[in-house]
Formats: C-alpha cells, structure tokens, sequence
C-alpha cells in the first residue's frame, strides 16, 4: 500500500475511501486494524476507527496502532480523515490525535483542512462554512455528540492542540501549489505545526494536494484527498459493481436536518417506524421485534430514531448523553444482525457512529468500494451476500434511501 488513512468513524471512511477510489487508486477500508494480509494490488487503506467521540486517550493509542499497521504495509504518506464538520468538542480527539501522529511521523507541516466543496463545507479565513452558513449556524450546534459552537477552525484547534496552529489564506492557495508550499514552509518557520488552509472550490483542493505531494500527514475532510492520487499516479476511472439481488432495510439513528428531511421523503412513499428512545433505553422495545416487522415488509422498509433537536435535547437530559447513544448504537446493531441473519443483502444506515455501530455489530471486516451514490457516500461490498452504504448524518439527496437501494441493487 502507498497511501496510508486513518478515519476518525465509518461513514467518513467510506467518504474518504470514495474520493481515492474515484481518483483511480484501488482502495480498500478495514474495520479497524485488520489480522489478514491485503491484495498486493491494494494502493488505498482506510482503517476506519469509531474514535470520534471516544476519550482521547483512547482515540490517541488506536490511532497510533493504526499507523503501525499502516507503516508496516509500506505506506509512506499517511491521511488523519474527520468530518468535513469538523466534529469535536472543545476537548476532542482531533488535536490530540493529529498531535500524536505529527509527533510518530517528526511531520512538521500538517494540513488541517475539513473542506468538502462538493457537499458545500468551504474554509475561508479559517472559518467553516456549510454552505452559505458559518457552522455554528448550520444546525450542527445542535449535534447530539459533538454540538459545534465556533466555527473558526484555528481557534478550535487551538483548544484541542499542543501545538501552535497556523493559517494559508484563500489568496494564496488560488495561487496555486508552489505558492501553498512556500506558505506552509513560512508558517512552520513561525512555529506553527498545524497550518489551517482555506479550500473554496475542487480546484483549490487539487493544489493544496499538489503541494502535500512530499509531506508524510496530512488531515482533514475527504476534499483534501482530491489531489491526492495523481501524486501516486494514478488516474481517475470509473468504479467496477457488480449489483446485489435480495432484500433489503434502512436504518438510522441520525439527528442532522439532512436525515430528517430523508427521513421524512421516505415515510410518503416506503414503510418506516419510528423508534423511541426511551422504550429503548428503558427495554420496552426489542431489536427483534423491529427487526421481524422490517423482514415483513416490502420495499425499502426504515426504522429510525431520527428525533428533532429538543427530543434527543430532552432524551439526554434524562438519560444522559452516553448511555442513550450506546443504547439505541447497540440497539441499531442488534437490529442489522438479525436482519442480516434471516437473509437481507442490502443494508443502508444513515449517522456516523450508528453505521460504525453497525458495521462492528455485523462484524465486517473489509469493504470493497463501490460507486458513488451521492457526493461522499459510495456503494460497499462487505461480502459476496452483503452489500452496504453508510451515509454521513449531513450526506445525500432527499431521496437517499431510494438511490443507495437502486445503486446497491446494481439498478442504475
Ligand atoms: N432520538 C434520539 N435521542 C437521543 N439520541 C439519539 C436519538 N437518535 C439517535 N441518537 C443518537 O445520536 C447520535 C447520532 O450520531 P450519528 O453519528 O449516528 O449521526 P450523525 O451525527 O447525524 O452522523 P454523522 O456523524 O455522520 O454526521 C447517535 O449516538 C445516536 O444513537
Ligand atoms: O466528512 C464528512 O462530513 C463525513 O465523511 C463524515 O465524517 C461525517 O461523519
């Protein structure tokens, strides 16, 4: 393997696992540091970690096993990927575990750069946008795990870093890849360690990749993989599949305004139920009995616990933030096994830890990347009877559950 990614959870894996695959690499995501040897032919590894919203020394010593395990595959440049939202608190993982890896690798010039123009998140003058909206008015001030109050990237870093965090403004990365790196040079010689770039558009993303070409860590969304695989040389193609005939169910325990309203396009045209969190919580409802009412059902039948902000507000004020995220993970988990069990071969969830409690509760060791459903959300190969999508909470048209049932199935 040449290109060595560490993924913070599973959806963004499979986002980051997309770009390269798209960028002609032959790319492969592991569940966690795999025991089997990998294809000579693979180019990519991802190992996706659930480690976003972990204790940081927790997110720290896994990530660091996972370069190991990348290093001793011949990787020689290494990608920190988390979401393009820059999920975090103001104590999270992403300082600590980049500082980590910075420190493993002696790299001195580390990208910071969540941007995804393809889904709408920009970085100009070290803020985050989504779309026309600074983050912390996006709706993702309101996430169950990680609310996301300040939207300037720096200062954000700066809470979660023991080193000093630079900055490359737009006007200098439309000048292209050799005025970035001569940026980046300057900003290590003012002590700085992680340097924020501002990324607009795809454009920007495939200089700031030019200019990565010789650095061993870079970080951030799958945006900054863009540029990536022409510095392996590799050349963009289209993505082999082979579709997946069978049954198949949705699940999601996503909160995001994009979920929601996908949610809510799907109830007018497929069978969906609504999961509560407290008969979850408190054992009134069993994961077998909504997975018998999913196998009953025709079409592209959804479960979700999917809830406004001020329900999840209310539901973790009673319960309290962890346990009610690990029961209804566990309880999404459960569900997929038994499904999966009695015979579905299409399996769509939408929430990064939902679908990195999935895949665990499935035990799927190695996803083979598939097409792209919508803008970072590919198709996945967990086995010859398995096919997968994972969708970031904030990923994918109206119509997600629909599209991801018609790639799955090989239909389109
Ligand atoms: N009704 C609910 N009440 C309280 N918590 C909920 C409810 N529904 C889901 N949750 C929890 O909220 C969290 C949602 O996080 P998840 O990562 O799955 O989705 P997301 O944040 O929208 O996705 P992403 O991380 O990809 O942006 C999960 O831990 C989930 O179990
Ligand atoms: O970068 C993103 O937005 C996604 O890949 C993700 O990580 C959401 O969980």
């Amino acid at each position: 393997m040449k290109l060595g990614c560490i993924g913070d959870d599973f959806t963004g894996s499979s986002d980051l696992a997309n770009t390269l695959a798209k960028g002609g690499m032959k790319t492969v995501q592991f569940t966690g540091i795999p025991s089997s040897p990998v294809p000579s032919d693979v180019e990519a590894g991802v190992v996706a970690l659930k480690s976003r919203s972990i204790p940081v020394k927790d997110a720290v010593a896994q990530s660091l096993a996972a370069l190991d395990w990348l290093k001793a595959q011949g990787c020689t440049q290494f990608l920190f990927k988390y979401c393009s939202t820059f999920d975090s608190t103001q104590d999270g993982n992403i300082g600590p575990v980049a500082d980590a890896l910075a420190d493993a690798l002696g790299a001195h010039k580390v990208i910071v750069c969540p941007a995804f123009p393809g889904t709408g998140r920009s970085i100009y003058q070290g803020h985050l946008f989504v779309n026309d909206q600074l983050l912390n008015e996006c709706g993702m001030q309101n996430h169950p795990l990680t609310p996301m109050t300040d939207a300037d990237i720096r200062r954000w870093m700066s809470f979660q870093s023991q080193y000093g965090v630079g900055h490359v403004p737009a006007q200098t990365v439309f000048n292209g890849a050799n005025a970035i790196r001569a940026s980046l040079e300057a900003q290590h010689a003012l002590g700085h360690r992680h340097l924020v770039v501002d990324a607009i558009r795809d454009e920007d993303l495939f200089e700031i990749g030019k200019a990565a070409k010789d650095l061993p860590l870079i970080t951030g969304g799958s945006g900054i993989a863009l540029g990536l695989p022409a510095n392996f040389g590799c050349t963009a193609s289209p993505v082999a599949w082979t579709g997946q005939a069978g049954k198949a169910i949705a699940l999601s325990g996503s909160c995001s305004i994009a979920t929601r309203e996908q949610v809510a396009h799907h109830a007018t045209n497929s069978p969906t139920r609504e999961i509560n969190a407290a008969d979850v919580i408190e054992g009134r409802l069993s994961a077998l009995d909504v997975a018998e009412w999913l196998l009953s059902q025709d079409g592209i039948p959804l479960a979700f616990s999917s809830a406004d902000p001020e329900v999840v507000k209310q539901v973790q004020t009673t319960f309290g933030r962890e346990k009610s995220a690990t029961a209804l993970e566990g309880f999404f988990a459960d569900v997929a096994r038994i499904c999966v069990e009695r015979g579905v071969t299409r399996v769509i969830t939408a929430g990064g830890e939902t679908s990195g409690a999935i895949v665990e509760g499935l035990s799927l060791k190695t996803l083979e990347i598939g097409p792209e459903i919508d803008p970072g959300v590919p198709a996945l190969r967990a086995s010859e009877s398995l096919v997968v999508a994972l969708k970031s909470g904030n990923f994918g048209a109206k119509d997600f559950f629909e599209k991801a049932n018609s790639v799955l199935s090989g239909d389109v």
